[in-house]
């Protein structure tokens, strides 16, 4: 596709001034959830070139092969069926003889039926005492869907304790065996492939020292992996306390899968179930809706225009919502994990540019952080701001209501800016003399033009949470249809988990350096 025969022609005030209707026809609905993207430069014209271009990458057929089975992930001969672990009760879908829904359903049940033991202590310690504490070691997808969620819904929390331990650093572990009773706390070990060395020794630190504390440490262990074998010959932990899951499920897709026992744990499935319920209305309007109408979709469509159009490097993710300050750091392992590829499906170079870096943490904090260079450094950065229209919590009308200006300020002033003029009329009617604001007028300008897009919901409940998480996995698949690419390998990230491996003699000093790149470093460090 050639990107440069799109690039916009109107700036944002243009476009809103030339079309009063422009908020109604670059918005969409999904129930209580808008997503506006009225302020990016997208017009009538180039919004239906992209989707031209996506309906010619046969993005239909291969949205619905992804939902029924089909082998898209190529490069590992596997399926891509995230989507199916948020299914109702009472679904069906075999793909090639195989019933994947029975087989995730009864999990499901599984994982329920664990998690509601824990809670009410009918699944207790060696000495019968109920635990207090569930610590998650895991990392990446196994630690950032959960740690996520944990947080979004902490209200909804009635369960024991949830803590996340993933870096190998020990620092987390530490903090666990100092703030909570070792005899009272579950340990689950977290990793799709149990193989992780980072999970995989932190993991063993945890069962030596709690060995030294209670009489059967096994007890306190539980795995969450598609390698249960390996669970039981590593850990020893009984078959009954491996939950499994297919390799259909993607590290950085398995918040949905036996990965959310933590938090079937902490808010009980009921709550856990409003979760995938919301995953799974997302689902359906995905595969529903009218494209010009599909929220995430649409939320692509503006992805290409900003990166390959417009050739802005990064999105900016900004939730208005202190509860969703991680969903920056998911997002960004779901979008570039998912898209920063350089070559096609096929292995062909891809062309063009694919993932932008995804940034960004939570309003207002933000404005009085990076917003400055948002706002005036020559590098524009699309922002995509989240709000929600209530508090999660009764009695907090008036900070939501500030919460709200706040963010629909920013939207307004990264679109309009400020011309010198305008700044520097400000000033004299503040009683400034005329040199001194000609001098100040340059800094005091905002060149405006800025896009961004809204996401606004009612509150964010469980079910708000699973739709706002199964667009966002929409959208990468929608982006890496548009790209030409496999969304659902990491290739890039398995280069480091060997080459670290390799690297540990050296750093041990069992082995001299490697090369002469790393041969200064490892001497220093063996000097110290
Ligand atoms: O769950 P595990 O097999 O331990 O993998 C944990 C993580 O490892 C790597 O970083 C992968 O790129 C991630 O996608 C994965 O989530």
């Amino acid at each position: 596709m050639d990107f440069n025969a799109l690039k916009p022609q109107a700036t944002l005030t243009e476009l809103f001034d030339a079309d009063p209707q422009r908020f109604s026809r670059f918005s969409a609905r999904l129930d209580d959830i808008l997503f506006d993207y009225s302020r990016t430069t997208l017009t009538d014209d180039t919004r239906a070139a992209l989707l031209a271009h996506l309906e010619a990458q046969d993005f239909g057929s291969k949205r619905e092969a992804m939902f029924a089975g089909a082998k898209i992930n190529t490069t590992e001969d596997r399926r891509v069926l995230h989507t199916a672990l948020r299914m109702p009760e009472g679904s069906t879908l075999i793909a090639d003889g195989e019933d994947i829904a029975a087989e995730i359903l009864s999990s499901r049940a599984a994982c329920y039926a664990f998690a509601e033991a824990v809670r009410s202590g009918a699944y207790a310690n060696g000495a019968g005492e109920p635990f207090t504490d569930v610590v998650n070691i895991g990392i990446g997808g196994s630690d950032l869907g959960p740690l996520l969620v944990a947080e979004a819904l902490k209200l909804h929390m009635t369960g024991p304790r949830l803590h996340f331990v993933s870096n190998v650093d020990g620092a987390a572990l530490t903090d666990v065996f100092n703030t909570c009773d070792p005899t009272r706390t579950l340990f689950i070990i977290a990793s799709k492939s149990f193989s992780t060395i980072e999970t995989m020794e932190t993991a063993k630190v945890a069962l030596a020292r709690l060995k030294g504390i209670v009489a059967d440490a096994s007890v306190h262990f539980a795995a969450l992996t598609s390698k249960p074998e390996a669970a039981s010959a590593q850990f020893g932990i009984p078959a009954e306390r491996c939950f499994g899951f297919g390799d259909y499920v993607g590290g950085r897709y398995s918040v949905w899968s036996p990965i959310g026992l933590p938090l079937m744990i902490g808010l009980g499935s009921d709550v856990f179930g409003d979760f995938l319920a919301g995953g799974h209305e997302a689902d359906s309007h995905f595969r529903e809706a009218p494209l010009a109408e599909n929220i995430p979709v649409l939320m692509a469509l503006v992805g290409v225009w900003h990166r390959n159009v417009c050739d802005y490097a990064s999105r900016c993710v900004v939730p208005y919502d202190q509860r969703l300050a991680l969903l920056p750091q998911f997002l960004q392992q779901l979008d570039m994990e998912s898209n920063g590829k350089r070559v096609t499906v096929e292995g062909a170079p891809v062309a063009h540019a694919t993932s932008p870096v995804v940034w960004g943490s939570a309003g207002t904090n933000a404005q009085h952080a990076y917003f400055q260079m948002l706002h005036q450094s020559n590098d524009v950065q699309p922002v995509e701001f989240m709000v929600a229209a209530e508090n999660h919590s009764e009695g907090l009308d008036g900070l939501q209501n500030i919460l709200l200006a706040n963010c629909l300020a920013q939207a307004q002033a990264f679109a309009r800016g400020r011309s010198t003029d305008e700044a520097k009329a400000l000033m004299i009617a503040d009683g400034m003399d005329e040199a001194t604001a000609d001098a100040l007028a340059p800094h005091r300008t905002f060149p405006g033009n800025r896009p961004s897009t809204l996401t606004l919901y009612r509150k964010l409940t469980p079910r708000t949470l699973g739709r706002l998480i199964a667009m966002a996995e929409n959208r990468a698949f929608t982006e890496g249809v548009f790209w030409g690419i496999n969304s659902f390998d990491q290739w890039g990230v398995e280069l480091g988990k060997v080459l670290a491996t390799a690297m540990l003699p050296h750093v041990t000093g069992e082995a001299d350096a490697p090369d002469p790149m790393m041969a200064g470093a490892l001497a220093h460090l063996r000097a110290l």
